[in-house]
Order: structure tokens, then sequence, then C-alpha cells
């Protein structure tokens, strides 16, 4: 302690970043709404989002230069997918472009009206489409679309969300051309490719259309197409479901019967992190998983075990397959380690501070290559069993999974397939210490076992499990869910305690909430699976010993990250002197 004293009138003061967000927590949680604009700001938005118009009457005379640029910034400012810009705006002032395009929207007009009926055709040729001409000033609207749309952030699964952000660049040009008193239509009477010629784009720009941009002729007070009795606009009740789509089939019954964390103790508790005299974000993927648990409300006892080690031991007859390295003895010599305390994990738990419970599943009935592995009844019982041992040891402390099975890598790549539609090339993995030949009858293992499950109805959880699964891994399936469910922290290992979490959300998908993932781990398929449950690890050290040693160790690193939070200092709180 230095022989200070504490003083109290003198705290720490909040670190306050010189770029970007300067509030703190405690100011956004005073005043939650504190980020509107002022009442008369807003108003003006509201207008101009009201009486925003498509022109299609424009005066001869010119747009300033000045009021150009702030219109384009305008556009420019827009949101884009991956903030990739893909917009393009093509200015066109000379009057024989303008005239060209005129020429080929007037064509457009006349083709689109012979295929509507004879009234709305006629009603189509009645709009005013001069505009083109008029208007002083064309924009062409572009999207750069050359990007490859794995690439650009968001893009990979909507590929056309560059077209969407060219849209909202649209969008904003009309807002600001509104404010300026500046009229704006946007045509799209074009072949595409005609207009993309007339400005020249080359492959893979692509164009949303023709703005006319101009000062208006015309100072609509309603839409031109509603004035027109084309259609009105809708009320809002119409276009804004709440929830789910209405009709159709009778909304699914939410399955879970848990509850995630109260959404104001998340908050909570990433406030009370803004409090610490460090900067936001400064422990990485440790702060994400140190406000799940003080969200969850947990927090390491100063002294004494931080939780358990729960080690599920289970037999697989596959493992007379050949899909082992290793003789079905080792697992009953770990176990016997495991209740002296000396193997691997349950030493590990030791060091990292965690109590241990070894528990024998027992012996898996089938071969999974021929047979399912488990009857229901017993998966039942399994799960039963799981959940009573998590509901108990969560009262205990946070609840780091292990399990010991030779040849389990080999149900729980076949779970892993199964739950993420994987093929087992990309499933099975090396186990233990497997050659290239063991990997290959795991693979065919695997895809036998996976046809059979196939051909059966899908049956959930306990279907899966019966068919693909082993007796460790429901048993700690249950665990995950009664863990939960007593508001416990799960730290998870490797691959098959990833796949019994998983097995576990799917069925109450609130149990995620209470998931941290120790580690990734060497098995194939385990970063697909921490993929499936949203979870970044906190460690990646090539492990592969199973027994939970992953686990230990990320949650020997949680607990001291949570204890080196307990001692920082915060701010507003007393300092030496
Ligand atoms: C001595 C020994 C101790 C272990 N403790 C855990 N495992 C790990 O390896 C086994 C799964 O790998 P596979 O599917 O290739 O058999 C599981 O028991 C797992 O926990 C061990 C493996 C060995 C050899
Ligand atoms: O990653 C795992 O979970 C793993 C890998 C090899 C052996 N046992 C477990």
């Amino acid at each position: 302690m230095g022989g200070g004293a504490y003083c109290g009138a003198v705290t720490w003061s909040r670190p306050v970043p010189l770029v970007g967000d300067a509030t703190s927590a405690r100011e956004r949680a005073a005043d939650p709404a504190g980020w509107r604009f002022p009442d008369e700001q807003r108003a003006a938005f509201y207008a101009v989002l009201g009486a925003r118009r498509d022109v299609r009457r424009f005066r001869p005379d010119p747009v300033p230069d000045e009021v150009l640029e702030r219109v384009l910034a305008a556009g420019h400012a827009a949101p884009s997918v991956g903030h990739s810009q893909p917009w393009r705006f093509v200015v066109v002032d000379d009057p024989a472009v303008r005239e060209r395009a005129a020429v080929l929207a007037d064509r457009e007009r006349l083709a689109q009206a012979a295929q509507l009926d004879e009234e709305s055709g006629r009603r189509l040729l009645d709009l005013q489409l001069e505009g083109v001409r008029e208007a002083p000033l064309g924009v062409v609207v572009a999207c750069d679309r050359r990007a490859p749309a794995a690439g650009v952030l968001g893009r990979a699964t909507f590929p056309d969300a560059d077209l969407w952000s060219c849209a909202c660049a649209i969008e904003n040009l009309w807002l600001a051309a509104r404010a300026e008193g500046l009229g704006l239509g946007w045509v799209t009477l074009f072949g595409p490719h005609d207009l993309a010629g007339l400005v020249g784009l080359p492959e893979g720009v692509v164009t949303l259309g023709w703005l006319c941009l101009g000062w208006p002729d015309e100072r609509p007070p309603a839409p031109g197409l509603e004035r027109a009795a084309w259609s009105a606009r809708l009320p809002l009740s119409d276009v804004v479901v709440r929830g789910r789509w209405p009709g159709g089939d009778a909304p699914a019954a939410p399955r879970s019967r848990l509850r995630a964390p109260d959404q104001e103790a998340v908050v909570a508790a990433r406030d009370s992190a803004d409090d610490l005299l460090a900067a936001p974000g400064a422990l990485g993927v440790l702060e994400r998983a140190a406000d799940r648990a003080t969200a969850l409300g947990w927090a390491p006892p100063q002294d004494g075990p931080s939780g358990t080690l729960l080690l599920a031991v289970g037999r697989h007859p596959v493992a007379a397959l050949g899909v082992t390295a290793y003789e079905p003895q080792v697992g009953d010599d770990v176990l016997a380690a495991a209740r002296e305390g000396v193997a691997l994990g349950p030493a590990t738990a030791r060091a990292a501070g965690l109590s241990v419970e070894v528990v024998d599943a027992g012996t898996a009935t089938g071969d999974l290559l021929s047979s399912d592995p488990l009857e229901p009844d017993e998966v039942d019982r399994l799960l039963a069993h799981g959940r009573e041992l998590g509901a108990r040891l969560a009262g205990l402390g946070l609840v780091a999974l292990g399990e010991v099975g030779i040849g389990n890598t080999t149900p729980a790549a076949a779970l892993a397939a199964a739950l993420l539609g994987l093929p087992p090339e990309q499933a099975v993995g090396q186990g233990s210490g497997s050659d290239t030949g063991i990997v290959e009858r795991k693979r065919e293992v695997v895809a036998t076992a996976l046809d059979r499950y196939a051909s059966r109805p899908a049956a959930g959880t306990r279907g899966l499990l019966a068919a693909l699964g082993g007796p460790e891994i429901a048993l700690l399936c249950g665990v995950v869910t009664g863990a939960a469910g007593a508001g416990g922290l799960v730290v998870l290992d490797g691959l098959a305690t990833g796949v019994a979490a998983l097995l576990a959300v799917e069925d109450e998908p609130a149990v995620a909430a209470a998931l941290v993932a120790g580690q990734r781990s060497r098995e194939q398929a385990h970063a697909a699976v921490l993929a499936r449950l949203g979870l970044e690890p906190l460690l990646d050290l090539r492990l592969r010993a199973g027994e939970g040693v992953g686990a230990c160790l990320g949650a020997q690193l949680l607990v001291t990250t949570l204890r080196a939070r307990r001692s920082t200092a915060r701010t507003g709180s007393a300092r030496l002197q």
C-alpha cells in the first residue's frame, strides 16, 4: 500500500478518450434518450422527410456548385454494407447526353405501357416523365459490384446488400435536395444496360437509375402517383407486424423453459466495467466472458475453490472398430487415476483452484456403426442425472466440463456433423493421436451412422443422443442445462463438451448465456461447433487432452480476470494521497 492514506476528497477520474465516444456508462444510464437532437431540429428533420417528393418538372436555372456538392456529400454519407461505399455518382450536365437519356426513357415508357392493360397504360403515359430533359443535371447512380461479395463484411450472406447501400445513398441525396429546395426525381424507366452504356459504365458496375436534379417547377404537397390516384400511402399499421408474419402457421410455442439473464443485469455488468480505470475493451475476449459471468451474478470467492471440474467418463464399443489409437482399457486407467486426483484433468483442476467431481456415465450399448449407441430411456436417465448434477454444482461456483472416453471423438464428430450439416471429412479429427488409417475408418463409421440417422425422422436432442451420442456426452448435455437453469456459469473444454453444450442450446436456447468457451482444441470440428454457439475461445493452445484440461485453464484465466477487476481502481473512488 506504500504507506499512503486514503483521502475521501481525491478520487480517480474517468479516462476520457480523446477519440471516439467520450460518454460514460453512467451518463448513458442516467439519460438513455440523451442522444436525441433538440426538439426544433427533430421537427425540421421530420418535416423534410415528410415533404420529400419525386419531382418531375424543373426550371432551367443552374444549380450552384456548392449546393450540388452538399447534396452529393449527403449521398456519400449514407450507410453501406461493411462500409464498402459502393456508390458512384455520374453527374451529367451535357444537354446532348440528357437528351439521349430522355429518348431511352421515352422508348421504355412506350414499351412498358404496351404491356399494361389499357387503363393502366394510359395512366402511365399521362405521368410526367419530362424531367430527364428539363432538369439541368442528371445523376446516374451506379454500384461498383466488382469487389467479391465474400470480401465485404455483411455481403457474404446478403450479396445484394451493396445495391441496398446505393439505395440508401439515393434517399440521402433526395432528402438533402429537398432540404436545399431542390427537386429530385428517380427515373428507372430505362433498360439498365442502355443507361449504363450511355455513361460508359464498365462491366461489373451497374446502375440504379437516373436522378433528375434541379430547381423544381412544381412544389407538390403530396406524391404525384397518389394525386394521380395510382396508389395511396398505406396506414402504418398495414406495414408493421409485431414479432411474426401474421397468418400462416400458428407461432411455434417457445420451447425454452429457461430465461436468459435479465437484460438489465447484462447492461449493468457492462456499465460496471465502464467505471474501471481501464480502456473499454482492454481485456478483449476475456472482457466478454467476464461480463457474462457478472451478468449471471457470479463472482469468484476471495479464496477457496472457485468451482468444480465435472469429469464425465464413458465407454464406447465403437472403440473396438479401429477408430482410436488406444485400447479401451486406457480409459479405465484414466478413470482410476481421476478418482485418485492424479489424472491430467483433475490435476489441472486443482492447480487452477477447482474441486473435482468424477462421474462414471456408463457404457454405450451400441457400436454406432450398426446400431444406436444409446437407448432413448438411457438418454433420459443420463440427461436427468446430468441436470441434477449441474444444478447442484452451479451452487458451488463455476462448472468446468471435462470428459474421458476412449473412442469418443467419433460420436462427438458424428453429432457435430449432424448438428452443423458438415460432411464427415470436415467433422472427423485426429482424436487423441490417430493416424490416417484410423481417421479414414472414423470417417466411414461417421458416414454410416449419419446415414442410419438420416433414414429415420429427426427427433431432437434426445433422438440425436440416442442415435449418435455416448453416455458422457448425454450426461454433460444434462449438466449444461441443469447448471444454466440454476443460474450457473459453465466453462467448456474440447469437442465433446462443445457438442453437449450445443445440444443443450438446441433444446433450450437460453442456455447459451451461461456458456464460456475455455479453449479451441485441435479437434477439427471444434471451431465450427464454437462458431455455431457464437463463442470465442479464451485460449487456443492446440490442446488435445480432453479431461477438461482446457476448461480448467480457461476458468483459471477467467477467475484471474474477475479478481483483477474487483481490485482495479474505479473512477470516482477514493485514491491514495
Ligand atoms: C491416456 C489418455 C488419456 C486421455 N484423457 C483424455 N483423453 C481424450 O482422448 C479420448 C478421445 O480420443 P479418441 O477418440 O481418439 O480415443 C477421450 O478419452 C478424451 O478425453 C485421453 C486419451 C488418452 C490416450
Ligand atoms: O479436442 C478435444 O476435445 C479432444 C481431442 C483429442 C482427444 N480428446 C479430446
